[in-house]
C-alpha cells in the first residue's frame, strides 16, 4: 500500500490564488494589506522563514515591512518595533518571529501586540478567543492542517486524533481547534510526559507529529490507513528531518510530504490572516 500525498504545496497555491483576487478587490477600495515581520538575531533558519514570508506577500500583492534587529536588541528595542507596527497604517498585520533570543520576555512582547494585527493568531487574547470558541485570527499551522485534511476529504468529525507535541504554535492550539463543535474531533494531546506514545498513536485515525524529534513516529506505531501529518522542522546537515519516519508511507492512508506539506500551508494561512484583518478594518 502507499499513502495518498497530502499536497500542501498545491493546496497552498490554490489558497494564494484566491487571496490574490481578494487583495486586488481591497486595492480597488484603496486598501493595501501589509505584513510586518519582526526578526531578532541571525538564526539562519529564522532568516529563511522570514524571507519566504516576504516572497509569499509579493506573490499575492501584499506589501511587506521588514524589521530586523540584532541579537543584542534589548526588550525596549523590540517594544519600540512593536509600538511602531501597532501604530503604522501601512501594517495591517504582523508577526514576531519565534523563538526570540533567551534574554527577551516573549510573553510580554506578545501581549504588547495589537490583537487586531496579530497575523500568527498567537496573541493571548486571540488564543483566549479560540478557547472561548469565538471568531478570531487562527494560529496558522493548526488552521492549515485542518484545511489540508478537508481538501482531501479526510473525515475529522468523530475522528480519533493524536497530536504529538504541546507547543503553543502547533500542538496545544490544534487541540483547541479540532475540539470545537465545528470540527468535533476527539483529541489526545501527547507530550514528553506521555507514558506509552506508541499505544496512543496506534489508535489514531489522524496523527499530527509536532514534537520536533526526527523520526519519532515509526511505521509500527501507525494504524493502517491513518492520516499522518508531519510538522517536524528539525535539520540534519541542512536537510529537513521530519518527525515521521519515511516508511510510514507504506502503512498510512494519507501522508504529508515534508517539505511540501504543512510548511506551505502555514505560510498561506499567515497571508490569509493578513487579508482577513485588512477586510475587517
Ligand atoms: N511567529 C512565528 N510564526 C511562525 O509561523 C513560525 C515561527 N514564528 N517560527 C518558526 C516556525 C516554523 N515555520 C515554518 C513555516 C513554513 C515552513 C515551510 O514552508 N517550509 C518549506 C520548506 C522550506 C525549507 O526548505 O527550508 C516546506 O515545508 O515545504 C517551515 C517552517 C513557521 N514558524
Amino acid at each position: 500500500m502507499s499513502a495518498v500525498k497530502l499536497d500542501g504545496k498545491a493546496t497552498a497555491a490554490r489558497i494564494k490564488a484566491d487571496l490574490a483576487t481578494r487583495v486586488a478587490a481591497l486595492k480597488d477600495r484603496g486598501i493595501t494589506p501589509g505584513l510586518g515581520t519582526v526578526l531578532v538575531g541571525d538564526d539562519p533558519g529564522s532568516q529563511i522563514y522570514v524571507a519566504g514570508k516576504h516572497r509569499d506577500c509579493a506573490e499575492v500583492g501584499i506589501a511587506s515591512i521588514r524589521v530586523d534587529l540584532p541579537a543584542t536588541a534589548t526588550q525596549k528595542d523590540v517594544e519600540a518595533a512593536i509600538d511602531e507596527l501597532n501604530s503604522s497604517p501601512a501594517c495591517t498585520g504582523y508577526i514576531v518571529q519565534l523563538p526570540l533570543p533567551k534574554h527577551l520576555d516573549t510573553m510580554a512582547l506578545l501581549e504588547q501586540m495589537d490583537p487586531a494585527k496579530d497575523a500568527d493568531g498567537l496573541h493571548p487574547v486571540n488564543l483566549g478567543r479560540l478557547v472561548h470558541m469565538v471568531d478570531a485570527p487562527l494560529p496558522c499551522t493548526p488552521h492549515g492542517i485542518v484545511l489540508l485534511l478537508q481538501e482531501y476529504d479526510v473525515p475529522i468529525k468523530g475522528a480519533d486524533v493524536v497530536v504529538v507535541g504541546r507547543g503553543i504554535t502547533v500542538g496545544r492550539s490544534l487541540g483547541l481547534l479540532l475540539t470545537r463543535r465545528s470540527e468535533n474531533a476527539t483529541v489526545t494531546l501527547c507530550h514528553t510526559g506521555t507514558q506509552d506514545l506508541a499505544a496512543h498513536v496506534r489508535r489514531a485515525d489522524i496523527v499530527v507529529a509536532a514534537a520536533g524529534v526526527p523520526e519519532l513516529i515509526t511505521r509500527d506505531m501507525v494504524k493502517p490507513g491513518a492520516a499522518v501529518l508531519d510538522v517536524g522542522v528539525s535539520r540534519i546537515n541542512g536537510k529537513i528531518a521530519g518527525d515521521v519516519a519515511p516508511d510510514v508511507e507504506e502503512v498510512a492512508g494519507f501522508l504529508t510530504p515534508n517539505p511540501g506539506g504543512v510548511g506551505p500551508m502555514t505560510r498561506a494561512l499567515l497571508l490569509s490572516n493578513v487579508v482577513e484583518a485588512a477586510e475587517r478594518a
